[in-house]
């Protein structure tokens, strides 16, 4: 328990583990599913991924977000909503909600396969191999992931549910990852300013991997914001709206923001992060898997169009 957010070993089915006997996942998938239900946030440890392979993608980012703005904007997210979510975003353009200011971070966005004019930036050159590659294992992981949830669901059919994840990263499906920096923070500072607003994410799940700089809280259930630390080794998972609603409210998308760190060294340094923002094939319909009639069935593609409405300071 690191707060109030659980750390739940996930070692009996990391990424090297194959042909796990289905009986030996289900206290797991129990486990992942209760916290899902209550928190909506945990810590899993041991699940193949290493501290190293998130540090050189931290590390490609950073040489990245160093160019100068010109070489940058050759690469910035187009702001036709249509179009795929991939890009340089600059600081301080998109906001967490309604009320805040814009956020004081800057991020790359990928979303694969790249669309026709979308390229990758050569000025740093193992930065599409360094990416696709650690794509690839968040997104192994989340098969994982999504495979327990939906035993812990006891959903009928796991393998139907699971093929409707089966475009992430090869066609329509909008699992974006985001590589975050958030700049030292500056001396005149507003103090409602922060480095991300309170939001909930809007994916099925979210992969979260943190550098050591603090500032990331999570609402508890009494409504308070609690600091969720990075856990040396561990990936934060938590639950989007998409299967908030999907789950007909079992599962809870809990509301985090990203303040702004207390002590002088730590506002002095960048924060970074890497996000990977999981949702189901666009076409999926999303029809309550308790079987209930709670929700009405939108599609993947029109709950994410409701969400991008207005997430644009500029628009
Ligand atoms: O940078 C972080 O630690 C969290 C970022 C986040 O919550 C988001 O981008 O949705
Ligand atoms: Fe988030």
């Amino acid at each position: 328990m690191e707060g109030h957010i659980p750390v739940v070993d996930f070692g009996p089915y990391d990424l090297s583990k194959h042909n796990v006997n289905e009986a030996d996942l289900q206290p797991l998938a129990d486990d992942l599913v209760h916290t899902f239900a209550t928190v909506g946030f945990v810590y899993l440890t041991n699940t193949g991924i290493q501290k190293s392979e998130a540090e050189e993608l931290f590390g490609v980012a950073d040489r990245f977000f160093d160019l100068p703005l010109e070489v940058k904007e050759k690469y910035a997210r187009p702001q036709d909503k249509t179009r795929n979510r991939h890009g340089w975003v600059c600081v301080a353009r998109e906001r967490s909600n309604l009320e805040t200011l814009g956020n004081l971070k800057e991020a790359f966005d990928i979303n694969m396969p790249l669309s026709e004019g979308q390229t990758w930036p050569t000025e740093v050159p193992d930065f599409e191999d360094k990416v696709v590659t650690f794509y690839e294992r968040c997104r192994r992981l989340d098969m994982r992931i999504l495979e327990l949830i939906g035993r812990g669901l006891h959903i009928p059919d796991v393998p139907g549910f699971l093929s409707m994840f089966q475009y992430m990263g090869r066609g329509a499906n909008s699992t974006t990852l985001s590589a975050l920096r958030y700049p030292p923070v500056p001396d005149d500072v507003s103090e409602k300013q922060m480095r991300c607003g309170e939001h909930t994410d809007w994916g099925a799940i979210t992969l979260l991997f943190q550098d050591g700089v603090p500032g990331l809280e999570v609402m508890n259930k009494e409504g308070d914001y609690k600091p969720a630390p990075y856990v040396p080794g561990s990936v934060l998972v938590n639950i989007g709206d998409m299967l908030q609603r999907w789950s007909g409210d079992k599962l809870v998308s809990t509301k985090h923001r990203v303040v702004m760190p207390e002590s002088a060294a730590d506002r002095r340094s960048f924060r970074r992060s890497i996000a990977f923002f999981t949702h189901p094939d666009e076409d999926t319909k999303l029809v309550c898997l308790d079987g209930s009639n709670k929700y009405d069935p939108i599609t993947a593609k029109q709950h994410v169009e409701q969400k991008l409405k207005w997430s644009y300071l500029d628009s």
